[in-house]
């Protein structure tokens, strides 16, 4: 087993140029009302990376810093439309999976990419960071029967780990068991995240690997509170590097490091868990992480 640490690259380069075709990634996903995760953040990450964003949206949801208040997945007609529409005329070179909702859903989504050519982003969301389920329990076979085999990179979170495989990874030294477990069903790499392991190492450790090679990212871990879309924004920056071309390893490695840039940007909005920046990186810096208080979201009344 070789390990070892990609070069990175996050930001602009390898955008195209005046009259040329931009980089396309796809992302199939759940609609956040609060634009902090799902959809919103996939796309505001897609723009930030220098890449054309297009969506296929899977679900509905009404969700604001304090929690999601409802959720409405589509039909599978629709779905099935919208994936055909921009698949068909405009082309992707990137796919990413979030919420999917249901097995019904699942199990289309995973069909039409399995006749995908581009590169696939699974990242199988079971419940927002305030615990409300974004998937149905009766839709975790589909996943790991029917969607898992079909990713390129899988990037589950240690509950969604557990969940698929039942492995409860308590330290770095579980990462490697983790990751084995979810490679068995199909990804050709999985990212473990550890953004949700409890320490003091005082850094945010994912482990990537195919099962031969095997790198490390660490970051260091912002004490932040403000963390609403940090999956959704690693997954779709992945998918946004392997669109402009990058091998996996120097993908995962700038999406890391495009989400730890935001999450040390992220700012205060309503009274609960604020969104990550998507606009740090553009170079203009935003400058909203200066906490400017809750409440502010009261301002339309
Ligand atoms: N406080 C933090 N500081 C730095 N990096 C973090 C922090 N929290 C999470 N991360 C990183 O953010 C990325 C997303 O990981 P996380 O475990 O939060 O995903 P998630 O639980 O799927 O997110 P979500 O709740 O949005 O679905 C990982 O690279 C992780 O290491
Ligand atoms: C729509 C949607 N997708 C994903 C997440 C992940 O947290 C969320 N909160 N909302």
């Amino acid at each position: 087993m070789s390990t070892g640490s990609a070069g990175s690259g996050v930001g602009r380069e390898g955008a195209a140029g005046a009259g040329a075709v931009p980089p396309r990634v796809l992302t199939v996903a759940g609609s956040d009302s609060g634009g902090g995760a799902g959809i919103q953040a996939d796309l505001k990450t897609m723009l930030a990376l220098g890449t054309h964003g297009m969506s296929v949206i899977t679900a509905v949801t009404a969700q604001n810093s304090l929690g999601v208040q409802g959720a409405w997945p589509l039909p599978v007609e629709a779905v099935r439309a919208q994936y055909r529409s921009v698949v068909d005329d405009i082309g992707v070179q990137a796919v990413k999976t979030g919420m999917l909702a249901s097995a019904e859903l699942v199990e289309a989504v995973a069909g039409l990419l399995a006749g995908s050519r581009a590169p696939v982003v699974v990242d199988p969301v079971g419940v927002s960071k305030h615990g409300d389920a974004l998937l149905a329990a009766s839709a975790l076979d589909s996943v790991r029967t029917k969607l898992l085999p079909v990713a390129t990179v899988a990037t589950p979170n240690l509950d969604e780990v557990t969940q698929l495989t039942g492995v409860r990874a308590q330290s770095e030294r579980d990462f490697r068991r983790a990751a084995e477990a979810v490679l068995a069903f199909g990804p050709q790499w999985v990212v473990i995240k550890g953004g949700h392991l409890a320490g003091d190492s005082g850094e945010a450790v994912d482990l990537l690997t195919d099962g031969s090679q095997e790198y490390w990212l660490r970051a260091p871990r912002h004490d932040s509170r403000h963390t609403h879309g940090t999956g959704c924004t690693l997954a779709s920056a992945i998918a946004a590097q392997l669109a402009k071309g990058q091998p996996v390893p120097q993908a995962v490695t700038a999406a890391k490091e495009y989400v730890t840039g935001a999450i040390a940007a992220g700012f205060s909005l309503g009274a609960g868990i604020g969104p990550v920046d998507h606009g740090w990186a553009l170079g203009r810096g935003t400058g909203w992480g200066t906490d400017v208080g809750a409440g502010a979201a009261s301002d339309e009344g």
